[in-house]
């Protein structure tokens, strides 16, 4: 659901009034916290546009390229490694007066191993277009070595004490043959502050800008999500349109509701989740995409319901939920394990969970747990 601009105005134009006397500390405390983190809002905003902008030009060259070409998958390989190299560098260089600790998927071992250096030429080249592309550099281009110091910079541990940004370069995959239903992959960057998750930023290159519920396919695509704790959830155009407001759905009887889930099954136990949307008598079928897309979507309120089961075993990654979890709480969301915990970004690579990680709005979340809780007992006990 998108609110008009009139909220946008007052966040942009915000002035402070001259205080004559104490304000409420909440009020005084509020301001204080979201304002902190404007520097960085912009910083990620821009790396994640630049990274997205990477992106883009990859999927478009694999899309006019042969066939030959299109079985080649180091092309999305490079993506990979440039999204992470050019985020690193726009963080780096815009917050350069502060400490940089950055959590990120990929590594450089594998660019750095014999037979590798025509992959890293190529990373090279498209990390300096891109960074080029934003005319307010004018910075040498980058070497082999210091692309390869850009990707490692994502070596961090996170934690709970300092800042860490926290980064999946791309999220799923880009689609090198054509762009399907479901072929989703995004940009995931978030700020831990003190184990919590603060900011987050989340590029979706082929999310349509309409609700996927109206959506035709000649609809122009491109989100840029962005949060900032207690400031609520905006939705930009890739293209650099006005922010917009976004909250998710109000619905509160489940049956008008639908659900997002992951489009590989291997991710997401489709069984469990055809079970409880069964007991909460969800009528529409699931909307299966890939990545934290869903989470975009489901913050603006395309669907109210958000399922993810892994197999038992599985272990989740931070980058692989933290921007979009606040995305959707700050749209006025729950995030959570199967059993209402919330999560917790503050222990290292790695989430705890109990089951899997479920999101909906806060009306429909009690009837949502105990679907949960009854389709999972109910499999227990078929075993
Ligand atoms: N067996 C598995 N179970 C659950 N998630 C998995 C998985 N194998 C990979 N993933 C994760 O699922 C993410 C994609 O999410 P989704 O299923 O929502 O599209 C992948 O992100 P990457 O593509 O960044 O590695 C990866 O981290
Ligand atoms: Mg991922």
């Amino acid at each position: 659901m998108y609110i008009g601009l009139s909220s946008l105005r007052i966040r942009t134009h915000f002035v402070i009034p001259t205080l004559n006397h104490k304000p409420k500390s909440s009020i005084f405390s509020f301001l204080n916290s979201s304002m902190s983190y404007n520097k960085e809002l912009a910083a990620a905003k821009k790396a994640a546009s630049l990274a997205a902008k990477l992106c883009q030009k990859v999927q478009k060259s694999l899309l006019q390229s042969d066939v030959q070409s299109r079985l080649d998958k180091s092309p999305v390989t490079v993506a990979d490694y440039g999204s992470q190299a050019v985020v690193s560098f726009v963080l780096e260089h815009e917050l350069s007066d502060e400490p940089f600790s950055l959590v990120a998927e990929e590594d450089s071992g594998d660019l750095r191993k014999d037979g590798a250096q025509d992959t890293l030429e190529r990373i090279r080249v498209l990390v300096n277009d891109t960074i080029a592309s934003e005319s307010t550099y004018s910075v040498s281009p980058l070497s082999a070595d210091g692309v390869l110091a850009a990707i490692d910079n994502g070596r961090s541990e996170g934690g709970p004490v300092g800042r860490h940004w926290v980064l999946d370069p791309i999220d799923a995959k880009i689609a090198s043959y054509q762009v399907c239903e479901g072929d989703q992959y995004a940009i995931a960057l978030a700020l831990l502050d003190k184990g919590r998750v603060v900011l987050g930023v989340l590029a979706c290159p082929n999310l349509p800008l309409a609700p996927l519920a109206v959506q035709t396919s000649a609809g122009p695509t491109g989100c840029l999500f962005s949060a900032v704790l207690g400031e609520g959830t905006y939705m930009d155009s890739l293209d650099g349109s006005s922010p917009v407001k976004v909250i998710v759905s109000p619905i509160e009887n489940p049956e008008e509701a639908s659900l997002f889930e992951s489009y590989e099954a291997a991710h997401s136990s489709h069984d469990l989740s055809s079970s409880i949307a069964k007991k909460l008598g969800v009528k529409a079928p699931p909307v299966r995409i890939d990545s934290q897309a869903k989470y975009g979507a489901l913050s603006r309120g395309d669907g109210a319901i958000y399922l993810r089961f892994p197999n038992a075993g599985y272990r989740e990654k931070i980058w692989d939920h933290a921007a979009g979890s606040i995305v959707v709480t700050e749209a006025g969301g729950i995030v959570s394990d199967a059993a209402g915990n919330p999560l917790n970004f503050s222990k290292g690579n790695y989430l705890d969970l109990y089951k899997g990680i479920i999101a909906s709005n806060q009306k429909l979340m009690p009837s949502l747990l105990k679907a949960i809780q009854q389709s999972i007992d109910e499999k227990a006990a078929s075993l």
